[in-house]
């Protein structure tokens, strides 16, 4: 156990006890945004890449940004995506078995089309206006719980543009089995009634079932309009020889809903919470804001793509928020065969880890690193990943759903600061196990800019 073969020298670590390794330090919860207590003081210790294990598997973590880029640029030559065994189980056998290879690029594919710029130039009024009629709700109640609430918002809107899915007439509600999806999904894989891991496994079912049925339905129905997902993947199905089949498209479909909600309601969280204890960030982001309304010839218009575009500051503060946020803790790959670097061995078949808080809080890349400091992307490339930003992934893999996250955050963004004033009501701390948490949510009240103005307590500048 602690000394695992190798044809060479493997890299300097612990694997921890039989069977659990290390498992439990990784996922012990932390309250603070650095480098997580276990990597860090593995780093001190054993140098930037060390080896460990973790969920029964060994694992080589790298905080290296040489081994991160080698990794990102290897895809599917020297390594494959992996995720630990139980999230195979989780996430659908043909989700992962289709992430490889031939397949992988037709999904790919399929998912730009549907996320990719002309799709989101055509999404921008309905982003705006979900955002709108959602703060004119939340500007009536005394209190909103934001990471709920912003889930809400996100979900509804992705549900309805991926398969027209509208919450408020469908007699089951699609979201609630996501929840308890998301609720087990890091938990101690035991799959009886009453445990978390079982409640995980049920919400799929369930949520898988629903899709199912929808999309069952859907093919039996002639549309006039052919424009979300559902319509793809008849018209795909259809196809003589596609390499498409039901259960992948379905399958995908849980993937994408689960990424999309999930990830960007934890960002505009951490963001709302950012922007309330940084009064100069918060002016800056108005004032463009502002001058965008102020140059609008009709001042009923919506936002244009040009607009959109020109966003220059909010991209930067979306940067840093995803920068500090650390929304996703590690990224795995799987070894196809034995690595030598740096004078250490990586055996094929070992689990690598990149870990995206080491390389964003890194000091000597980015001055006082846990500062909240927009303005230190300014004239950075902002698009993208490098060696230094890797809050969605790098190379091959790298997230599709980056833009869409970014116009969501942005369009709401817009709204909120032109359009309302807030104050914290309660909650807003946060947890890592490894993966952000908002344990007590986030509560604020919300109103309409010329309902607050008399009161001080409320946050907006003008
Ligand atoms: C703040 C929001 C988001 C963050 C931080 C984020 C982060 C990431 C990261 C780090 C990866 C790379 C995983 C890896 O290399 O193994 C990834 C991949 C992916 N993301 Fe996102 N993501 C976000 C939003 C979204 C959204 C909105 C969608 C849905 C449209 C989405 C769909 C995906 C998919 C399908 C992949 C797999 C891509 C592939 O394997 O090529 N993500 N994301």
């Amino acid at each position: 156990w602690r000394n695992p073969s190798c044809n060479g020298k493997l890299p300097p670590g612990s694997m921890g006890f039989p069977f659990l390794g290390e498992t439990l330090q990784f996922f012990s919860p932390n309250t603070s945004s650095d480098i997580p207590p276990f990597i860090k003081q593995r780093m001190k210790r054993y140098g930037p890449i060390f080896k460990t294990n973790l969920v029964g598997r060994p694992v080589v973590v790298s905080t290296d940004p040489e081994l991160n880029y080698f990794i990102f640029q290897q895809e599917g030559q020297v390594f494959q995506s992996w995720y630990p065994d139980t999230f195979t189980e989780i996430f659908g056998r043909q989700n992962v078995g289709s992430l490889h290879g031939f397949m992988y690029k037709y999904l790919k594919n399929l998912v730009l089309n549907l996320f990719g710029p002309e799709s989101l130039k055509k999404m921008l009024p309905e982003v705006e206006q979900a955002a709108c009629t959602t703060l004119e709700k939340w500007s009536c109640e005394d209190s909103v719980e934001l990471k709920e609430a912003t889930a809400r918002m996100i979900f509804d809107l992705t549900a309805k543009k991926l398969i027209s899915y509208d919450s408020t007439k469908a007699s089951e509600n699609l979201r609630e089995n996501f929840v308890a999806f998301i609720q087990g999904l890091i938990s101690f894989p035991l799959d009886v009634p009453g445990t978390a891991y079982h409640k995980c496994l049920q919400g799929r079912k369930r949520a898988m079932k629903m899709l199912k049925n929808m999309l069952q339905e859907r093919r039996g129905m002639q549309r006039k309009e052919q424009n979300d997902f559902f319509d793809y993947v008849i018209e795909e199905l259809k196809k003589e020889g596609t390499v498409l089949t039901e259960a992948i498209a379905l399958d995908l479909m849980f993937v994408l809903l689960f990424a999309s909600f999930e990830t960007t309601s934890l960002a505009l969280t951490y963001a709302i919470k950012l922007l309330s204890n940084h009064p100069l960030v918060l002016k800056q982001l108005q004032e463009e804001h502002e001058a965008i309304l102020k140059r609008r010839e009709d001042p009923n218009s919506g936002i244009t793509w040009k607009e959109y575009k020109s966003m220059t500051f909010t991209f930067q503060f979306i940067n840093e928020t995803v920068r500090l946020a650390n929304i996703v803790p590690g990224i795995f790959r799987k070894t196809l065969r034995d690595i030598n670097f740096k004078g250490y061995t990586i055996p094929a078949g070992w689990a690598v880890m990149v870990c995206p808080p080491a390389v964003h809080l890194n000091p000597a890349k980015y001055q006082d690193p846990l500062a909240f400091n927009p303005w230190r992307w300014e004239g950075v490339e902002l698009n993208g990943a490098s060696k230094h930003f890797m809050a969605f992934g790098g190379g091959m893999r790298f997230c599709v759903g980056t833009d869409f996250t970014k116009v969501q955050m942005a369009i709401f963004l817009h709204s909120l600061v032109t359009k309302c004033r807030w104050r914290p009501v309660k909650g807003g701390n946060i947890v890592r196990t490894p993966g952000l948490q908002f344990p007590n949510g986030f509560h604020v009240q919300i109103m309409e800019k010329d309902q607050s103005k008399q009161d001080p307590e409320f946050i907006n500048t003008n």
